[in-house]
């Protein structure tokens, strides 16, 4: 069984199209990254594979749960970070770790081990005693990023991960998910607009614009087919005629 299964996915927002069809599948231990420019629909899938959206056509499971209909069950296994997260700006970091560890402790794991591994994760160090009101927003994004990891998930769902961090944070927290999708078998569906970084991370990518996946491989697969000396290449060969088209005419 797949770990993620997305069957011809379509939302309509309104009148506009954010999804067109959209089909992949992500094998269990995978790190799978949907990457794709501004608007491309990356955040929409993502959104309904964490049970937030409905989608208005096809379907989506993960772990042979539907999104839709067992969002519960859904809900157990993943664990999700948005592009635009926020924090509880009045507790100190340690408080919100505290919370969300007594929160999804109860699903098993002890809330000691996991509050130890989201202090560890969150690199923090003595700033977690401050109030997250007082925090830099790549230091707010490692906050979020440790909480996401420390539970665990079967599936971890990360909405542009490295947003905002700077070079020495956004390695620390690549060379992180490696080694959670090694070690721990954790599944990992990354989006991100940065093909380099995710040419580094993932073992296969979806490429998606205006709603439609438009070439699935491994990054090796991908520049070899395109003859690209990395994923940026391969994307430009791709779309990028049509969308200068677009600009200049
Ligand atoms: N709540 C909404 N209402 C209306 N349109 C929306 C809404 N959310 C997204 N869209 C539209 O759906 C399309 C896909 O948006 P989405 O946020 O999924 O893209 P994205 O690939 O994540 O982009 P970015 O890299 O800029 O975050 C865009 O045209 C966007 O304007």
């Amino acid at each position: 069984m797949p770990a993620v299964k997305v069957e011809n996915l379509e939302k309509d927002y309104g009148k506009v199209k954010a999804l067109k069809g959209v089909s992949f599948e992500i094998k269990k231990g995978e790190i799978f990254g949907l990457i794709g420019p501004n608007g491309a629909g990356k955040s929409t899938t993502l959104k309904i594979l964490a049970t937030l959206l409905t989608p208005t056509g096809g379907r989506a499971e993960v772990f042979g749960y539907d999104v839709v209909k067992d969002g519960e069950e859904v809900r157990k296994l993943i664990s999700y970070l948005p592009e635009e997260a926020g924090a509880y700006k009045n507790l100190k970091g340690i408080e919100y770790l505290q919370f969300m560890a007594k929160l999804y402790a109860k699903t098993g794991k002890s809330y000691e081990k996991m509050l130890e591994l989201g202090v560890k994760l969150s690199g923090l160090g003595d700033r977690l005693n401050d109030k997250i009101s007082t925090y830099s927003k790549g230091m707010t994004r490692k906050l979020l990023l440790a909480r996401a990891l420390m539970v665990e998930p079967k599936l971890a769902i990360l909405d542009e991960p490295a947003s905002g961090l700077d070079i020495i944070n956004a390695y620390t927290i690549r060379q992180t998910i490696k080694q959670f999708a090694r070690e721990k078998g954790i599944t990992f569906l990354v989006s991100s607009h940065n093909m380099l970084e995710v040419e580094f991370l993932c073992d296969r990518v979806a490429l998606i614009n205006k709603g439609v996946i438009v070439e699935i491989g491994t990054p090796k697969e991908l520049k070899e087919k395109y003859n690209a000396e990395n994923l940026e290449e391969v994307f430009m060969s791709i779309v990028g005629r049509e969308q200068k088209v677009e600009v200049f005419e």
